[in-house]
């Protein structure tokens, strides 16, 4: 699915009138099939600039397009089938409780279906097969009939990323996917996120924490520092100096990228 967001604003519907907008004019396109990975300090605006994306939030100002598309000007049952084409793994993925882990993942599906299906499809997990080779991805094929309430908060954040992978989406968008994860798992998680976006051409735009892991795990890396692009570049291409901008501590001190020294990339090539 392509993205085109053009002097895109977007504002927490709880922010106080008067705060600056949490997404402030960005302007981004990114094609269909590509992965990009969304770095920046903690309220930069990267869970708001995924909502916007997922029309999950309306902009105050510009324009977000999917496929051409400005989904706010689309009927209300077409803006529901544009939904059911996207899947968005919130942070905390809202997992009911006593769920047991294969009826979770097989609702990676519910966007894409309609109601009916969706009940039979709560009511007996379809496909339990295609649940449990998404789980093994990420090595929880031997929680398939696990209760959701009996797993660690990783082993609900791995199983919230699975459920994509039953997901008919052309666009995934993933919020801080690696958050309750340790190192070894986010990177097995990172990996099965992106080849299996790869092998179905789907977009994949994650947002991270984990500077490392966006830089050798995506080819395309934007950086966001209050609600504005600060780079929009090939991995190979962010040096410490930028990621010493994008996360300097506030004391109204904004680097200027450009006029940083050169330094050598971080990582050696495009992944
Ligand atoms: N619940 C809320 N109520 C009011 N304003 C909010 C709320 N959540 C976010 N905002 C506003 O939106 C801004 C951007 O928040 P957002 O969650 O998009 O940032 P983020 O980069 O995802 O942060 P983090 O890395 O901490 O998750 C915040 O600085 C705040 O001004």
């Amino acid at each position: 699915m392509r993205i085109a967001l053009a002097a895109a604003v977007g504002r927490h519907p709880a922010a106080r009138a008067d705060a600056p907008a949490a997404i402030a004019g960005l302007t981004l396109d990114i094609a269909p099939g590509e992965a990009l990975a969304v770095i920046g300090p903690s309220g930069a605006g990267k869970t708001t600039l995924l909502q916007l994306i997922a029309a999950a939030l309306r902009p105050s100002a510009g324009r977000v397009e999917l496929d051409g598309t400005d989904p706010w000007t689309l009927p209300r049952a077409a803006l529901q089938r544009l939904r059911g084409r996207l899947f968005l793994a919130p942070q905390t993925p809202p997992l009911p409780p006593r769920q047991r882990v294969v009826t979770a993942v097989t609702a990676g599906r519910l966007p894409a279906m309609g109601f009916w299906q969706s009940l039979a499809a709560l009511v007996h997990a379809q496909d339990i097969g295609a649940a449990e080779a998404a789980l093994a991805r990420f090595d929880l094929a031997d929680k398939l009939f696990e209760r959701v309430d009996r797993l660690s908060g990783g082993e609900r954040q791995r199983v919230g990323l699975a459920r994509a992978l039953l997901s008919p989406a052309a666009l995934w968008l993933v919020d801080e996917p690696l958050s309750a994860l340790d190192p070894a798992r986010a990177a097995q998680a990172l990996a099965a996120l992106r080849d299996e976006a790869a092998a179905r051409g789907v977009t994949l735009v994650a947002s991270l924490h984990q500077v490392d892991a966006a830089l050798a795990s995506f080819p395309r890396v934007v950086g966001l520092r209050d609600g504005r692009l600060a780079f929009d570049l090939p991995a190979a291409e962010v040096t410490p100096a930028r990621l010493q901008a994008l996360y300097a501590a506030r004391e109204d001190f904004a680097p200027v990228i450009e006029d940083l020294p050169a330094e050598r990339p971080l990582v050696a090539g495009r992944c």
